[in-house]
């Protein structure tokens, strides 16, 4: 078992990796002493995993409910976080209870955002089962979900009273879906870390990851993340916007495309390439950098084909993103593998030209 801790001030918990039913009994027992547990998932792990997860905690002494939304990001909706007050009313869910997260991404935004809001707020915890949720959205409080007009509009930050981590659930992702994972993954090694970049180079050259591989990156991601939502928790100061890394276009790609097209880490993906080519664009970084994002990403499998998408309808989108800050776009930018530049102002003109080429030279 590893334990990274989340030194927060208020909100301060554990992030336990482990494949221990057991140890993750034990967390549970330490934070809460309520019986009533409300577990949030989505269609497909409900098949897969909901059984076995819920009989862990039957065993345990606790009362389980739960309530399934629907799988992928259209799930991510308003309608799906309406349903679940219907659903936790009826279930009995009481302000002394707690919302166990058990899916990806979707699932633990959602859920995130439902637990922050159901009665004022109850306990939450997350227990991630795509690579992409333990290695980056378990972690951190983020909560949301998204609207036509753009990705993650409405939320709030939330942190969770624990995070559990069990790899063994990687087992049934498809390889799709694992890839997508390593988005977030290189995302850190491009921000913080070129010891990260070259091990992962290496390892994701030669194409054989195992489960001490996926339990390293997990390992190595959460503790990234823990050290800059320790820093600047709710995106105040600038520290926690390098997260964002690559998500200025991703998000815009992902609203244009009407959240169908591309998962949330293919988008990512792709944002950390345009990104890359505008920091080198913009004379902030060399081509040898440029060149070895291409590289990792290309190594990790993602391959760039953009059809259809229109530079200007992405750039307005790019306009509307979070970081913006009075309708001037606002990226994280790359001097060096390992050294960015958070919340960099760029004008429109210079954002649009390098999106003409790069969607040009991705077709
Ligand atoms: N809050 C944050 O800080 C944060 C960070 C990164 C991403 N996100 C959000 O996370 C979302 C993407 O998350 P995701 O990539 O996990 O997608 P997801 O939650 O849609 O899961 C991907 C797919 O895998 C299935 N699945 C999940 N676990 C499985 C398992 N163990 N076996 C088989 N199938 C399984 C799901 O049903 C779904 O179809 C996006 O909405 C993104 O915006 C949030
Ligand atoms: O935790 C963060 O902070 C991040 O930015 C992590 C991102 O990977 C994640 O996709 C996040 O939800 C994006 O946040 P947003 O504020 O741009 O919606
Ligand atoms: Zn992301």
């Amino acid at each position: 078992m590893q334990t990274i801790k989340v030194r927060l001030k208020t909100n301060p918990y554990n992030i336990l990796i482990s494949e221990s039913s057991a140890d993750f009994v034990a967390a549970f027992k330490k934070v809460f002493r309520a019986k009533n547990i409300f577990i949030v998932t989505d269609s497909n792990v409900a098949k897969i995993h909901l059984k076995s997860f819920s009989d862990i905690l039957k065993k345990a002494g606790f009362q389980t409910s739960f309530a399934v939304i629907p799988a992928g990001e259209s799930g991510k909706s308003i309608a799906s976080l309406s349903s679940l007050y219907d659903k936790a009313l009826k279930a009995g869910l009481d302000r002394k209870g707690c919302v166990i997260a058990l899916g990806g991404g979707v699932v633990g935004d959602v859920a995130g955002f439902f637990a922050a809001t159901y009665m004022r707020g109850v306990k939450f915890v997350q227990a991630p089962t795509t690579l992409l949720a333990m290695t980056d959205s378990s972690v951190g409080g983020k909560t949301a979900v998204n609207t036509s007009g753009g990705k993650n509009i409405a939320g709030t930050f939330y942190q969770p009273s624990f995070v559990w981590i069990n790899s063994f659930y990687l087992a049934t992702l498809d390889e799709r879906q694992l890839k997508n994972g390593l988005a977030e993954v290189v995302k850190y090694a491009f921000t913080f870390d070129k010891n990260f970049y070259d091990y992962l180079q290496d390892v994701l050259e030669k194409g054989i990851i195992g489960a001490d591989e996926f339990n390293y990156m997990i390992f190595k991601s959460c503790s990234y993340k823990a050290r800059v939502v320790e820093k600047d928790e709710k995106e105040v100061t600038g520290v926690r916007a390098v997260l964002n890394f690559g998500h200025t276009l991703a998000h815009a790609i992902e609203t244009f495309t009407k959240y169908k097209k591309f998962l949330h880490g293919e988008a990512v993906a792709a944002g950390m390439l345009y990104a890359a080519k505008l920091s080198l664009d913009l004379k902030l970084c060399g081509k040898e950098t440029f060149l070895q994002v291409k590289e990792l990403l290309t190594a990790a499998g993602f391959v760039f084909n953009f059809k259809n998408l229109n530079a200007l309808k992405l750039l307005e989108l790019m306009k509307k993103d979070k970081k913006s800050v009075n309708a001037s776009l606002r990226f994280v930018l790359l001097k060096d593998i390992g050294k960015s530049i958070s919340d960099a102002e760029v004008k429109d003109g210079a954002a649009l030209k390098t999106l003409k080429e790069f969607l040009r030279e991705n077709k």
